[in-house]
C-alpha cells in the first residue's frame, strides 16, 4: 500500500547493502516515518519486543529475516548449535502470535537441511523473501475473499457498508494489503462505498493511530471509535458487518487476537451482526484446540496502560493517565470462543469456525 502515495511494504532488504533489513518504526506512526535497519538477530527480536514491527505475519517474516541475519553474523564452531539458539532466541520475542514460532521453524528447517550448500546465505535470503511474498499473495487472496462479503453487503443495502474492526490487522501488521483491512482495499478500489468504524485499541492505539493512517492514506472514509463504542452502535444498526485480525486461531476455530476482540464478539452475536476473522494459515496453530486454556496471553508492561504517547506538535510524548501509586494489568491478547465466529476469511477462501470446515479447506493443516 502507499504512504504520501509512495507504495511502500511494511519490511525489506536494503537495495545497497544485502546484510541490512529495513523496517518502518510502526511506535512513530502516524506522527513520524522512521526507517530501521537491522543487522543482526537481537535487532529483529527487539523490534519484534518492542513493537517497532508487530502484527502476527509481520512478526513472522522479520523473525525469518532475522534467521538469514544471524547466518551472516555466525560466529563459532558448530553453526547448527548456533542456528538453534538464534531460533529459540527469536521465538521468545513475543508468545501470542504463532506465525512467529511458524516462520522461524520453517527458516530453521530450511537452513539445517541446507547447512552444507556452498551459498546457504543467498538461498537463506531467498527462503525468507519467498515467506514475505507468501504473505502478500495470502493477504491479497484474503482480500479477494471477503470482498464478496461487502459486495453482496451492499447489493442488499445500496449504501455504504459499515465495517467495525479492531486494533489495526491492516498492510501495517502484514506486508501488504492486511487481513481485516484487505477486503475493505478491495472493495474501496473497486468503488464501493465502505465506511469504517476503527476501534482506538487501548492501551498502544494501534487503531487510532495505525488503522486510521493507512485507512486515511489510501482514502477510504474512516471513523475512530473510543473502544467501547462498538456494543452501541451495533444496536443502532451502524455496523454491517465486523471483520478483524488473528494472531493465533486453533483448529477448532478459537481465535486469539487483540484484547477488547472478545467483547466485541459478544456485542455482535446480541445483535446479530457478521463477526468475520480474516487471517493467513500461518496464523492456525493446528496443535491446539482449546484457545481459551491454551493459548499463551501476553501480558505487557503496565505503563503501556498508564502511560499514553501524543504528538504535542513537536515531539511524541507520554502523559501519566492515572495515579502514580495505582497498579495496572496489561493484557495484550483475549480468546474470542469459535462460537461467536461467523466466519474465517483465509488464502482459500472462507469456511465456518470449525474443525471440519478448517480441515476441508487445509487437508494438510493437522500433519503440520
Ligand atoms: C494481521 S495480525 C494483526 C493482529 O496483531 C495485532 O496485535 P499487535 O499489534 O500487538 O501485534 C492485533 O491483534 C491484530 O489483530
Amino acid at each position: 500500500m502507499q504512504i504520501n502515495g509512495k507504495p511502500y511494504h511494511t519490511i525489506w532488504l536494503n537495495e545497497a547493502d544485502s546484510s541490512v533489513v529495513q523496517v518502518i518504526d510502526q511506535r512513530k506512526l502516524p506522527f513520524v516515518f522512521e526507517i530501521l535497519d537491522l543487522k543482526t538477530p537481537e535487532d529483529c527480536f527487539c523490534a519484534i519486543r518492542d513493537m517497532a514491527v508487530r502484527g502476527a505475519p509481520l512478526i513472522g517474516v522479520t523473525a525469518a529475516y532475522g534467521m538469514y541475519l544471524a547466518l551472516l553474523n555466525f560466529r563459532g564452531s558448530s553453526l547448527e548449535e548456533y542456528l538453534d539458539e538464534k531460533a529459540t532466541y527469536l521465538k521468545t520475542a513475543r508468545p501470542t502470535a504463532v506465525n512467529l514460532a511458524f516462520a522461524v521453524d520453517e527458516m530453521l528447517k530450511f537452513m539445517k537441511l541446507n547447512i552444507g550448500h556452498p551459498r546457504l546465505k543467498e538461498i537463506s535470503l531467498k527462503k525468507a523473501t519467498e515467506l514475505k511474498v507468501r504473505e502478500i499473495e495470502f493477504s491479497e487472496k484474503i482480500g479477494e475473499f471477503g470482498l464478496k462479503l461487502i459486495e453482496d453487503m451492499y447489493e442488499r443495502k445500496q449504501a455504504p457498508v459499515n465495517i467495525l474492526t479492531h486494533c489495526n490487522a491492516g498492510w501495517l501488521a502484514c506486508i501488504d494489503w492486511g487481513t481485516a483491512t484487505a477486503p475493505v482495499y478491495k472493495a474501496h478500489h473497486k468503488g464501493i462505498p465502505v465506511h469504517v468504524w476503527a476501534d482506538e485499541t487501548r492501551p498502544r492505539n494501534q487503531g487510532a493511530r495505525l488503522t486510521a493512517f493507512e485507512l486515511g492514506e489510501e482514502g477510504v472514509p474512516h471513523t475512530v471509535i473510543a473502544d467501547n463504542t462498538g456494543g452501541h452502535l451495533m444496536q443502532h444498526n451502524m455496523v454491517d458487518l465486523v471483520i478483524v485480525g488473528s494472531d493465533r486461531t486453533t483448529v477448532t476455530g478459537d481465535v486469539a487476537n487483540k484484547i477488547g476482540t472478545y467483547l466485541k464478539a459478544l456485542a455482535a452475536k446480541d445483535n446479530g451482526v457478521p463477526f468475520y476473522v480474516a487471517l493467513p494459515s500461518s496464523t492456525f496453530d493446528w496443535q491446539l484446540k482449546n484457545g481459551v486454556l491454551e493459548i499463551p496471553i501476553e501480558e505487557r508492561d503496565p505503563d503501556e496502560v498508564t502511560l499514553i504517547e501524543g504528538w504535542n506538535g513537536e515531539s511524541i510524548q507520554p502523559v501519566r493517565l492515572t495515579p502514580e501509586k495505582s497498579r495496572a494489568a496489561n493484557f495484550g491478547f483475549d480468546v474470542t470462543p469459535a462460537r461467536l465466529v461467523t466466519g474465517l476469511i483465509t488464502e482459500r477462501g472462507i469456511c465456518r469456525a470449525n474443525e471440519e470446515s478448517i480441515l476441508q479447506l487445509f487437508p494438510e493443516g493437522n500433519k503440520q
